[in-house]
């Protein structure tokens, strides 16, 4: 009947119409993932800008997913999700295991391996960094201002010169190549690598005789012996390693290799941008310069105050941070946010520190540069109107909290931070009260991007004029 006809036909067309969307769906499925992976190789060179993306369409406070060719990354954008992420015991998300894959110290720190899980061979360098290096600033201040002062005139007068970073570059160039190749062949290619890399080894042969010489020193005193007393960083990580298994000199040059890099990277990326800066807004010149030649000599002695200078870093730091992703924890086991948004195995939880700085809600004009807008306005004379004064609460560089990220959140922020924001102001306030700073390209692109790293490029000039020249 014509009924049974219209039925068969129906049939056949209800079939062809699956197999058809099968076939599609076959060949979308390939297209999709070809696409993801497309996307997640951009990363490596548009990872700033994804994340910004991502950020503004996807979180309004809600967790949100970027992929890289080696990492999913889940980035956590809630004060809520934050702590869920601090909270997480050191076996599930691991800032060591992250900074692991990160550096690959295997290949580029002359054979260091550490452990994925924190704290398995103690954090005494906690200890030693957040308290002992801290209490001994004022101590230390006076002879940096010197070193930092004799170094800038010596730079000035032989500029260019270059070659200071090479360990730091060699380690993120090698570590990169090594994350991005094939495991299979990676363990191979780092330690060709590792072997070709001139910097690390020099670094290690220079600092193992002095390491050497303190164990001998840690064992003479054991058996009573007087011994000289050193107040430094080699002392106080020998001192606060675990006291069952006391580390050999080795071990003691590994740690301070893994500290150095995660000091001077981000320190002198963060400085060159706030001479940028200054460059940028020559107005800030006067009020700080003021401040310094009243305040340095007891900033020195204190290793306390310079609001203004303090303000006008951080400034700089929240609009051009070195890192657009803090808080980095890799999942050594499956974890899950209270909205059920998972983190697996191999997985980053982290979060967007530049998006969350250059957000309205927290900050107003927030993409205006204003130098002076985190200082007390109780405690500082500053008289221009061009200053604005725009944080409803005054906050230090030093601060860590939900809408500051850049020295990480919660129980494992940098512990060197107080020693890094020191150091900056020594060398700013060195150029601020020595030099007039010019950039001759202001318009010109003064960045690279590689992952969510910026970095300042090599070819940006800054004209450095000493005072008493002018
Ligand atoms: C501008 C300079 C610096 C920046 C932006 C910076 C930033 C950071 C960030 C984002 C973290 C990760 C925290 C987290 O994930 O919650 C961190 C950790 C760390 N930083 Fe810094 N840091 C700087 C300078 C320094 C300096 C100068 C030192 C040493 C003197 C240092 C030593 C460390 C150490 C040892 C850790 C690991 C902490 C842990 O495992 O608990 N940093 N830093």
């Amino acid at each position: 009947s014509l009924f049974d006809i219209t039925l068969e036909d129906s049939k056949v067309y209800h079939r062809l119409i699956g197999i058809l969307s099968r076939c599609l769906s076959l060949l979308q499925a390939p297209f999709i993932f070809a696409a993801s992976r497309v996307r997640a190789w951009e990363y490596l060179f548009r990872g700033t800008a994804i994340i910004q993306n991502a950020f503004n369409e996807q979180a309004n406070g809600q967790p949100f997913e970027v992929l890289a060719p080696d990492n999913r990354y889940v980035f956590v954008t809630s004060a809520k999700h934050i702590k869920e992420v601090d909270s997480a015991p050191d076996t599930v998300l691991s800032l060591q295991a992250a900074s692991k894959q990160m550096l690959q110290p295997n290949s580029t720190m002359y054979g260091f391996n550490w452990f994925d899980r924190r704290g398995t061979e103690g954090v005494g360098f906690i200890r030693a960094l957040r308290t002992l290096l801290t209490n001994n600033l004022p101590q230390i201040l006076p002879g940096l201002t010197t070193i930092i002062k004799v170094r800038l005139d010596a730079l000035h007068s032989e500029s260019p010169i270059v070659g200071a970073l090479a360990y730091i570059e060699e380690t993120l160039i090698c570590a990169e190549i090594v994350r991005l190749v094939p495991k299979r062949v990676a363990g191979l290619l780092g330690g060709i690598l590792s072997r070709r890399l001139r910097s690390q080894k020099i670094i290690f042969d220079t600092l193992l005789p002095v390491a050497e010489q303190r164990c001998l020193e840690r064992e003479q005193k054991r058996l009573g012996q007087d011994v000289p007393q050193h107040a430094d960083c080699i002392q106080w990580i020998m001192e606060t390693s675990p006291s069952q298994n006391p580390w050999s000199a080795a071990r003691i040059v590994h740690e301070l290799m893994a500290i150095w890099f995660g000091s001077v990277h981000a320190l002198s990326t963060t400085i060159t941008f706030a001479i940028h800066d200054l460059c940028l807004h020559p107005e800030y010149v006067k009020p700080l310069r003021e401040e310094l030649l009243h305040s340095y000599d007891r900033f020195q002695r204190t290793a306390l105050g310079l609001p203004l200078l303090d303000s006008f870093i951080k400034e700089s730091a929240r609009l051009t941070p070195v890192e657009s992703m803090s808080t980095r924890r890799s999942a050594l086991q499956p974890f899950t946010l209270s909205d059920g948004t998972t983190v697996n195995v191999g997985d980053w939880a982290c979060t967007p520190v530049r998006a969350i700085m250059q957000n309205a809600e927290f900050y107003p004009e927030a993409l205006a540069f204003n130098g002076f807008r985190f200082i007390d306005q109780s405690g500082v004379n500053v008289e221009s109107d061009n200053f604005k004064i725009l944080q409803p609460k005054p906050s230090k560089l030093t601060d860590v909290d939900n809408t500051w990220h850049v020295w990480g959140t919660g129980r494992m922020a940098c512990p060197g931070r107080f020693y890094a924001v020191a150091v900056m102001k020594v060398i700013m306030g060195q150029i601020i009260m020595n030099y007039d700073c010019d950039l001759p390209d202001k318009v010109g692109s003064r960045y690279l991007s590689w992952r969510s790293t910026v970095l300042p490029k090599h070819k940006t000039v800054v004209i450095f004029t000493p005072l008493q020249l002018i």
